[in-house]
């Protein structure tokens, strides 16, 4: 019987490409470097902003430099639109309140910086009792290290059996994988089909209730 649900955040929990795409270009723009129309940004997310922005940079100009200088601007930007144009998918607030309902516990554990995850899961979803929450810290391994999944299953106190891990990418896939968590790999998000079923996950989720339906069976 699961006990613990964790959830990615972009592509999974919350359509951010859009605004993820647009602070980048922001910031892209204010160093004089090409932009990219926000369906290439799907490709970009998942590591983390820094690997988003070397993704991001033109080849030839992918320092470490560069990578801080789009970030020292993309940050305070991102901060105050980070929510303009993002949105859950459908069905997923009805699926967190069910899962809470039904006493499951719940966490996020997410690839974008922690102040910005913090923020966005708190104002979309501010009637779940998460019982953590948590981005992309200093000196914590970024997924797929399954550490932060580690991390908030020592705070549940459950067993690897008792965990499910969802997510829509690669990065994800192998997360639960690495954990060797139970893993759902969800279609709405910013990967195709394909790239979730090279992993083998336990389900391929359509729609959110799919994911109810297969914890309930
Ligand atoms: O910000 C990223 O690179 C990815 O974030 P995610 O782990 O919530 O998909």
């Amino acid at each position: 019987m699961k006990k613990l649900v964790i959830f990615d955040l972009d592509g999974t929990l919350l359509n951010t490409i859009a605004d993820l795409a647009a602070a980048t270009n922001y910031a892209l723009q204010a160093c004089g470097y090409p932009t990219h129309d926000t369906d290439a940004y799907r490709f970009f997310v998942g590591n983390g902003i820094n690997k988003l922005f070397e993704r991001a940079l033109p080849e030839g100009t992918r320092s470490k430099e560069n990578v801080l200088k789009i970030r020292s601007l993309f940050v305070p930007y991102y901060n105050e639109h980070n929510a303009d144009l993002s949105r859950p998918y459908p069905g997923i607030e009805n699926l967190l309140e069910t899962l809470q309902k039904k006493g499951y516990m719940l966490a996020v554990a997410s690839n974008k910086y922690h102040e910005a995850t913090q923020k966005l899961i708190k104002q979309y979803f501010p009637r779940i009792n998460f019982l953590a929450i948590l981005g992309q810290r200093e000196n914590i391994p970024a997924k797929p290290d399954p550490q932060v999944v580690y991390e908030i299953m020592e705070k549940a106190g459950v067993e690897r059996n008792e965990v499910v891990y969802i997510g829509d990418s690669s990065v994800d896939m192998q997360t639960g994988a690495n954990a060797g968590v139970t893993t759902i790999g969800v279609c709405w998000g910013f990967r195709p089909r394909t790239e979730l079923e090279a992993y083998n996950p336990s389900l391929i989720a359509e729609q959110a209730e799919d994911i109810l339906h297969f914890l309930e069976k």
